[in-house]
């Protein structure tokens, strides 16, 4: 389990994290999301002893990252911008990791299958595609088989195919009843991935909920109706206390779910075309909770 105390971390005088408190448990996947520059990579640099903070705490499975005596046993990590040597093979790289790390080189094998990169062990990195450096530095991260896992915006430069996997990893290990701490600045990915979502902008928690929880209530959803009787359905449904707009030949019914409209139309004995539920994109909803927060918008908004 991670564990966040008023942690803060300020540059001069910017404060990149401002004394945000949350808890990342064991057995699902805990998605940290944000719009660029809300502080989330500053606040995995803390978690992993990269980056002191200014003040509060934050620990993994109760003690400082930087107390651990087996720190690739306790935590694995990937990070953004990660260093390798170029002219390394990647089985190499991960052999040097083991063998500083006093994890056994056998174990450099089974990492290399799980990613999906035993193939190309032999080739140097600095020839990598950006996905095979992501599932290196996934291999790493794996490497020591930690039971917390964090990952930071690990889907970046990934293809369709890379995504999807990193998705099911992500939900594989949690399944294993490992903690896994997953960054991204997509909301529609994270959606997909994680069970629990900590949302942040300006170095401050908007939302830690569930990802079911955050559909529900940010998500804004109307009921779509098309009726060839648009007067008389707006009539009877304004008459029945809901908020009915028109929108050229489509009417947007605020609140009610898509049976309760339908059953009182069809009493009053009038025609339906359509009657369908419309969701707000995640997207949508991840924008209007983070507007405020966005440190670089673009001026077309
Ligand atoms: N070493 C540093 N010196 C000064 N300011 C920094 C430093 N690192 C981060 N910051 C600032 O702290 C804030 C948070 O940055 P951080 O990289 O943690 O955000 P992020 O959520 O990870 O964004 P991104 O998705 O763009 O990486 C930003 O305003 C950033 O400019």
């Amino acid at each position: 389990m991670i564990s966040a105390h008023r942690l803060t971390k300020t540059y001069g005088a910017r404060t990149a994290v401002d004394a945000i408190d949350f808890t990342v448990e064991p057995g699902r996947v805990t998605g940290f999301l944000g719009p660029n520059g809300a502080g989330k990579s500053t606040t995995m640099r803390m978690v992993l002893g990269l980056d002191r903070p200014t003040s509060g705490t934050v620990t993994v499975n109760g003690r400082r990252y930087v107390d651990s005596p087996a720190p690739l046993r306790e935590v694995g990590a990937l990070l953004e911008a990660r260093a390798l040597h170029p002219g390394r093979s990647a089985r190499d790289h991960l052999r040097w990791l083991a063998v500083s790390n006093g994890i056994p080189s056998r174990r450099v094998g089974e990492v290399l299958e799980l990613v999906g990169l035993t193939s190309v062990a032999g080739q140097r990195v600095g020839r990598f595609s950006l996905g095979m450096g992501q599932r290196l530095g996934i291999a790493a991260a794996l490497l020591g088989d930690p039971p917390v896992v964090v990952l930071d915006e690990p889907v970046n430069g990934l293809d369709p195919e890379g995504i999807r996997w990193v998705r099911t990893l992500a939900r594989d290990l949690a399944a294993e009843g490992r903690t896994v701490f997953v960054s991204s600045h997509l909301m529609s990915e994270m959606a997909l991935t994680a069970d629990h979502l900590v949302v942040i902008g300006r170095g401050r928690v908007l939302a830690d909920c569930s990802t079911a929880e955050f559909v529900a209530e940010h998500a804004a959803s109307h009921v779509r109706v098309r009726s060839p009787q648009q007067d008389r359905v707006v009539t009877l449904l304004r008459d029945a206390g809901l908020d009915v707009a028109a929108h050229g030949g489509e009417l947007r019914v605020q609140g009610p779910d898509a049976a309760t409209v339908g059953e009182l139309v069809g009493s009053a004995g009038l025609l339906l075309h359509e009657l369908t539920l419309v969701r707000s994109s995640l997207e949508d909803a991840f924008m209007t909770l983070t507007a405020d927060s966005v440190e670089y918008a673009g001026a077309s908004r």
